[in-house]
């Protein structure tokens, strides 16, 4: 388990790098590290630098803590995103999270690529997580609480910031972006998913299926951060024609639907 001493030591070794503390961040999902590109005066540490990080080893996932700026506010952006099935337990996945707090950080777009669970989605939408549904054997808080960050019971009625899910929403009709809404459901993987369990995501209630995100928005709910969530859509949970999953096609297609996502994290900034 992390401790305070450790979030403190990673946030201390960035601040005295950065002399700026954005009170905006970015997690990008797989292969939507194209929203890198956008970033104005960027300058960038190596996940590996920094004491007690773990370090990414997805494909997608470039492992660097970047602070530029994005239509002109400062911006923290965790280039590559850490994940359970990488054998990182819960704690470490939010790790990152947990040391921008405590450099100051008070909102969070988290991104993702996920598989679509509700039929009318197609590869290459994008969804407003509106919702999430934690199938994970755990959850981050498990453990001590951290009492400088939040309380022991959070609450989780409204993990998502209603308030900026609507200027998303508006921004999206101004860009004529047909942005889906639903709720993502984060399972452990890193295997895909049976065809019934598929049924059941749906059946409980999922949109949108994938390995991440969850733990995050419940640790950004327990220490106050204002969350946005958007998922792309990268392939069909079950493929109207059959054909099989690949993680490549996955970055590929985050890749494409990023300039879209891309502009629309401009605007909601
Ligand atoms: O959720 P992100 O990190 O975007 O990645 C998604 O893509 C990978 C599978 O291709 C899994 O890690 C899944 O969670
Ligand atoms: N299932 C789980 N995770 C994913 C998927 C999927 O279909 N697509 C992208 N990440």
């Amino acid at each position: 388990m992390k401790s305070i001493f450790q979030i403190n030591e990673a946030a201390k070794f960035v601040s005295n790098r950065i002399s700026s503390a954005p009170r905006t961040g970015v997690i990008l999902g797989s292969g939507l590290g194209g929203l890198v590109s956008a970033l104005k005066e960027s300058m960038s540490i190596r996940y590996a630098d920094i004491p007690h990080f773990p370090v990414s080893t997805v494909v997608g996932h470039r492992g660097e803590l970047i602070v530029g700026e994005l239509n002109r506010v400062p911006v923290w952006v965790l280039n590559g995103r850490f994940h359970y099935y990488e054998g990182y337990d819960l704690d470490d996945v939010v790790f990152p999270l947990r040391v921008l707090r405590a450099l100051g950080l008070e909102r969070i777009i988290i991104t993702n690529a996920a598989g679509g669970l509700n039929p009318s989605f197609e590869a290459g939408d994008i969804m407003l997580i509106e919702d999430i549904i934690s199938l994970m054997p755990a959850n981050p808080l498990r453990g001590k609480n951290l009492d400088e960050f939040g309380p022991r019971f959070p609450d989780m009625s409204e993990p998502f910031c209603s308030t900026w899910m609507k200027q998303a929403i508006g921004e999206a009709e101004n860009q004529n972006i047909n942005l889906r809404k639903g709720t993502y459901v984060g399972l452990t993987g890193p295997k895909l998913e049976t065809k019934a369990e598929i049924n059941y995501c749906r059946l409980i209630g999922g949109d949108a299926v994938g390995m991440s995100t969850v733990s995050e928005v419940i640790a950004a709910n327990h220490m106050g951060i204002k969350v946005l969530g958007f998922s792309v859509i990268t392939n069909e949970s079950i493929p109207k024609v059959k054909k099989e999953f690949t993680h490549e096609e996955v970055v590929d297609v985050a890749n494409k639907a990023g300039a879209t996502l891309a502009k629309l994290i401009k605007r909601v900034l």
